[in-house]
């Protein structure tokens, strides 16, 4: 099993408070992790700062066995790594129009965007919504748009925040159903949920946060591994 990207010291301190204190995180390539823990306990925080939103106060970074600082690792984050936010931001425009922007603005020519919506709305068992307006979309069908969207961009790593808050069990299932498709086509992903039970047949990792450290369950157990012991400075 290879490493996509590992971190080492991450800690970073928000409005006073060290929010989180990681002495060292390893994503699994090619591999879904499951990412849990309490409401305020950094989920988010370091996501974000995995997909770059964020700086953190520290980080040493070894991405694809290239060791390096948060300055050097942005330009791979930003080529490889899509963060999907819980209610991702749709254009008030068409399901093929949102699907396309990311082509357009990666300067594929006219003819393959084209080819390459239509095939993805059909990857997403979502050509039937093509020409709708996006805005008019359930929770369910709006997180499988934006997954399609990020996955015709090709990233590495996918991480998703909380991927299927507020939706009812059929979506639930069909949100499950593109994120297995995606793993099997080799795309690494992290999700962060509160409900682990919709998604934790998908998952092959569970890092839980607890008091700001990474601990690591390994699936199906109720062992915990603590790969962590950074102690809270504040
Ligand atoms: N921009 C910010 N400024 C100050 N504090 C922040 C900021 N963002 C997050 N926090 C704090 O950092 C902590 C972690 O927040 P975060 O949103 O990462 O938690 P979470 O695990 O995702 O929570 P939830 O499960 O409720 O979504 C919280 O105490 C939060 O109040």
């Amino acid at each position: 099993m290879s490493t996509l990207v590992s971190y080492k010291n991450l800690a970073i301190t928000l409005s006073g408070k060290l929010v989180l204190n990681i002495k060292h995180l390893d994503i699994p390539a090619h591999q879904c992790t499951l990412l849990t823990g309490q409401n305020g306990s950094g989920k988010t925080t370091l996501l974000k700062i995995m997909s770059g939103l964020l700086k953190p106060d520290s980080a040493s970074i070894n991405y694809q066995g290239l060791t390096l600082n948060w300055k050097q690792a942005k330009a791979y984050i930003q080529k490889d790594i899509i963060y999907l936010h819980q209610q991702p931001y749709l254009f008030d425009a068409s399901v093929t129009d949102n699907i396309a922007y990311g082509l357009y603005r990666s300067g594929e020519r006219k003819s393959n965007v084209h080819k390459k919506v239509t095939q993805a709305l059909d990857w997403a068992d979502l050509s039937h919504l093509a020409h709708r307006p996006a805005k008019q979309l359930s929770g369910g069908e709006k997180q499988r748009v934006a997954l399609t969207r990020a996955r015709i961009l090709s990233p590495r790593l996918l991480l998703l925040d909380e991927p299927t808050a507020s939706m009812d069990s059929t979506a639930k299932q069909q949100t499950a159903k593109l994120l297995q498709r995606l793993k099997d086509e080799g795309v690494t992903i992290m999700i962060s949920s509160h409900e682990a039970h919709t998604v934790e047949h998908i998952a092959d990792h569970h890092i839980h946060i607890e008091h700001g450290n990474a601990l690591i369950r390994p699936p199906n157990s109720n062992n915990v591994t603590m790969i962590n012991t950074a102690k809270k400075t504040s």
